[in-house]
């Protein structure tokens, strides 16, 4: 699972094959979220997960919460694994764990200020009931827990790669140009970014951002193995 790539916000087909195309690992489709405002149907999502190949993954991200509703939209969705960025309970996690023991979870760990020890007690009560963490950003001004386009404080996060049995992906305002050093300095398990890939106009994904985010992921990846091997 080490150096493991993901790329959110997936729009459509054409955006789904460059992705792929590029390198990424993982594919992270948006949907149900409190808003509304989904970047696809869960129907196009559904058939664009049943063309992805093994080697590749389908994430949903979310904003669900209950055990039983997770379970039975990822099966509809087609996908083996969820993450999760609403507040979901311990309760709700182990009761998922139990009743979809496959379904590869990850719990997002919304990163703000001064909220380190709050996030270290989600760590010990959920980790037991989760596969991975990720680590996003809050932005205040929005209320958004994801998607935000924003960096938080590193040190955070490097923190909880630290204290976490689970491993940690990265996320909150990645970039082709800011990825390499985020993994120096935190040392996650995998790196998420949405916004930071997209064309300021067409809002869509840029292959040449998407490229050069893969590239420089794996070129730091590869130096943090190097490094723990020495
Ligand atoms: O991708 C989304 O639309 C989304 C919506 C609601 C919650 C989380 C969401 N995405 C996650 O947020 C990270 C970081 O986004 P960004 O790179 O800062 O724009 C993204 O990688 C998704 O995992």
């Amino acid at each position: 699972m080490q150096g493991l790539i993901q790329v959110a916000g997936v729009i459509d087909q054409a955006e789904a094959d460059l992705i792929r195309e590029e390198g990424a690992d993982w594919l992270g489709f948006a949907l149900r979220l409190p808003a509304k405002n989904e970047d696809l149907s869960e129907a196009d999502a559904a058939a664009i997960v049943k063309e992805i190949q093994p080697e590749h993954r389908g994430v949903v991200i979310t904003y669900l919460t209950d055990a039983e509703e997770i379970k039975t939209f990822c099966e509809e969705l087609g996908v083996t694994a969820i993450q999760l960025h609403g507040d979901v309970t311990g309760e709700e996690l182990r009761k998922l764990r139990r009743i979809a023991p496959d379904l590869y979870v990850l719990k997002s760990l919304v990163v703000k200020q001064d909220n380190l020890d709050e996030l270290t007690t989600i760590v010990d009560e959920a980790a037991e009931w989760v596969d991975m963490f990720i680590t996003d950003t809050f932005n205040p001004a929005t209320g958004a827990k994801g998607a935000t386009g924003l960096l938080h404080d590193w040190s955070i996060s490097a923190e909880l790669v630290r204290i976490s049995p689970k491993p940690l992906m990265l996320a909150g305002g990645l970039n082709p140009d800011n990825v390499a050093a985020a993994i120096t300095e935190v040392r996650p398990a995998a790196v998420d970014a949405h916004t930071g890939l997209e064309d300021p106009v067409t809002r869509r994904k840029d292959r040449t951002k998407v490229r050069k985010f893969v590239q420089e992921a794996r070129r730091a990846f590869a130096e943090l193995e190097r490094g723990a091997k020495a």
